[in-house]
């Protein structure tokens, strides 16, 4: 598991810390996670002696850090610049450690522009966990610079202008390559539009004992323990049977992708009411079919609800009755239109999956009002309020799917997994079956959720093709989710083994 923490988690950690140590250890240990990335990158690029590094040094413990990592490099021969952007404060420490070891400042903002041009490798030490609002000006002439020459950026802590603790970025940000964050990941660095800013996040452990976190992150592991596996006395019913009420004349392809994942998610069986029976069935001869609705379509442990059902009054009647149902209950795509409409139905074994627009409409059935860019620019804060206002879990979809909980101390799941690919027809279909039936097998809605979007950001992955990949289609990425599964299941034995061999397994 990957954990994130607020600002002021960290804070409290690093009070409790810093009695206990010498002063300006904590920064020393940032510092030198710091320089060794930077090193690291500059040798992969060439060579550190000579190499040319600028430092942009905000008026805060950020700055300082930088400082005196750039105070490292300089020892190492780089020729390393810094850019101060209050003359007036600056940590006078990391300065003097700074020119020490032979760093130069540079003069007014032509030379530091000037400079960036030249430069191997920028650092970025405007703003960290302190930062309040967006970037201020004085910053924009030299980010504009940055950008002008291409010049790659490691950022410290945090990408300058993105908020620390809801990835939220109000105006300019910093755009990194690398950033390098302190003690345990802040949850912007994992959430967008942050996580987009952040690059490649590499975390320096600086010895700080952080409480539960506020966002946390599954791996490969983590997701093969959740995974539903038969054992010998299995049956379908004890492997859980997945309904699905899905797909209209309009759409039935809606409910052959929502079954056709559902298929390879780990249910023992795939119910299907609806209209789309007949597509459904010649598709997937092993459904079982009726069209009389959830009430009658036989013994199910969790129902899924909605991908092109159409919004009439036949759809109105099959909400009701799966919500009904005294089972676990997935709605997604036109029942959260449905369901908008009567407001919050508090259940603790709800999920909801919305998209952002389809947010908006279940926020404004609970009275709040948003925007669909309100809720993309602030994706966490508002995954995290629907789920409180509708009591239940809600897996929000976008750039970086999120899986909040009703209880505000559960830590809210971002999914690593994915590519810009899977935004493109019939992709919502799939996670849904592929949520529902772990549920069916039974696994909690957070986990459901969270397990489904990173099965479905793997499928997509493998579908698509390494590195850029290729546009794809819902039906390859459900296709291709059996070889996700085993990748996750091959993964954690691969780290059982390494675990066994090392003797800590
Ligand atoms: N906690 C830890 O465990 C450890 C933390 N460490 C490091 O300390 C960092 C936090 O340092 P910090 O508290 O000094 O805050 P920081 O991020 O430098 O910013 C505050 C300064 O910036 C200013 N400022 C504010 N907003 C701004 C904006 N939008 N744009 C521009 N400027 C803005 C603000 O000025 P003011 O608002 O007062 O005018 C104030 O002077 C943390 O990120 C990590 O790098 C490590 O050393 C190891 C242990
Ligand atoms: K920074």
């Amino acid at each position: 598991m990957r954990y994130a923490h607020t600002v002021e988690q960290v804070r409290a950690a690093e009070g409790e810390l810093r009695q206990l140590l010498p002063e300006g250890t904590l920064m020393q240990r940032a510092a030198a996670g710091l320089a060794a990335t930077c090193a690291e990158l500059l040798r992969a690029s060439g060579r550190i002696y000579g190499s040319r590094v600028v430092l942009l040094v905000g008026s805060g413990d950020n700055g300082a850090d930088t400082l005196f990592a750039g105070a490292r490099l300089a020892a190492r021969g780089a020729r390393v610049g810094a850019v101060l952007l209050d003359q007036d404060r600056v940590h006078r420490a990391a300065l003097t450690a700074f020119r020490a070891a032979g760093g130069v400042l540079t003069g007014d903002q032509r030379e530091g522009c000037a400079e960036i041009a030249r430069a191997d490798l920028v650092l970025d030490g405007i703003v960290g966990i302190g930062g309040r609002g967006g970037l201020r000006a004085g910053a924009l002439p030299y980010l504009r610079a940055v950008e002008r020459a291409g010049v790659p950026v490691v950022a410290v802590d945090l990408p300058s202008g993105v908020d620390a603790d809801t990835g939220e970025v109000a105006g300019d940000a910093v755009r990194a390559a690398v950033t390098v964050t302190f003690g345990t990941h802040k949850p912007g660095l994992l959430v967008d539009p942050g996580a987009e800013y952040a690059g490649v996040v590499r975390l320096v452990p600086i010895g700080i004992a952080v409480p539960s976190a506020a966002v946390e992150a599954l791996q490969h592991a983590d997701v093969a323990a959740l995974l539903p596996r038969p054992s010998g006395e299995s049956d379908k019913y004890r492997r859980g049977v997945v309904g699905i009420a899905a797909g209209s004349a309009r759409y039935p392809g809606a409910a052959v992708l929502a079954v056709s994942s559902a298929l390879h998610a780990g249910a023992g069986a795939v119910r299907y009411t609806g209209s789309a029976a007949a597509e459904v069935v010649r598709a997937h001869p092993e459904v079982l079919v009726s069209d009389q609705g959830p009430a009658q379509a036989g013994r199910v442990q969790a129902w899924v609800v909605g991908p092109g059902l159409s919004d009439g009054e036949e759809a109105q009647r099959t909400l009701d009755q799966a919500l009904d149902a005294a089972v676990p209950l997935l709605l997604d795509a036109d029942a959260l239109r449905l369901l908008a409409r009567r407001g919050p139905v508090p259940r603790p074994d709800l999920l909801l999956t919305p998209h952002a627009g389809e947010a908006v409409a279940l926020l404004a059935g609970a009275g709040v009002q948003a925007t669909r860019e309100q809720v993309e620019a602030s994706r966490l804060p508002y995954a995290r309020r629907l789920a409180e206002l509708y009591g239940c879990t809600v897996l929000l979809k976008g750039s970086t799917t999120l899986v909040a909980g009703p209880d505000p101390a559960v830590p809210v799941r971002v999914n690593p997994t994915g590519t810009p690919w899977l935004a493109t027809a019939g992709s919502g279909d799939v996670l849904s079956g592929l949520a529902g039936s772990l549920l069916a097998a039974g696994l909690a809605p957070l986990d459901a959720g969270s397990v489904a979007a990173y099965l479905h950001g793997l499928a997509g992955r493998t579908a698509s093709g390494a590195a850029e990949g290729a546009p794809i289609t819902a039906s390859e990425v459900a296709a291709a989710l059996p070889a996700a599964w085993r990748d996750v299941a091959r993964g954690a034995e691969t780290v059982l083994s390494l675990g066994k061999q090392l003797r800590i397994g």
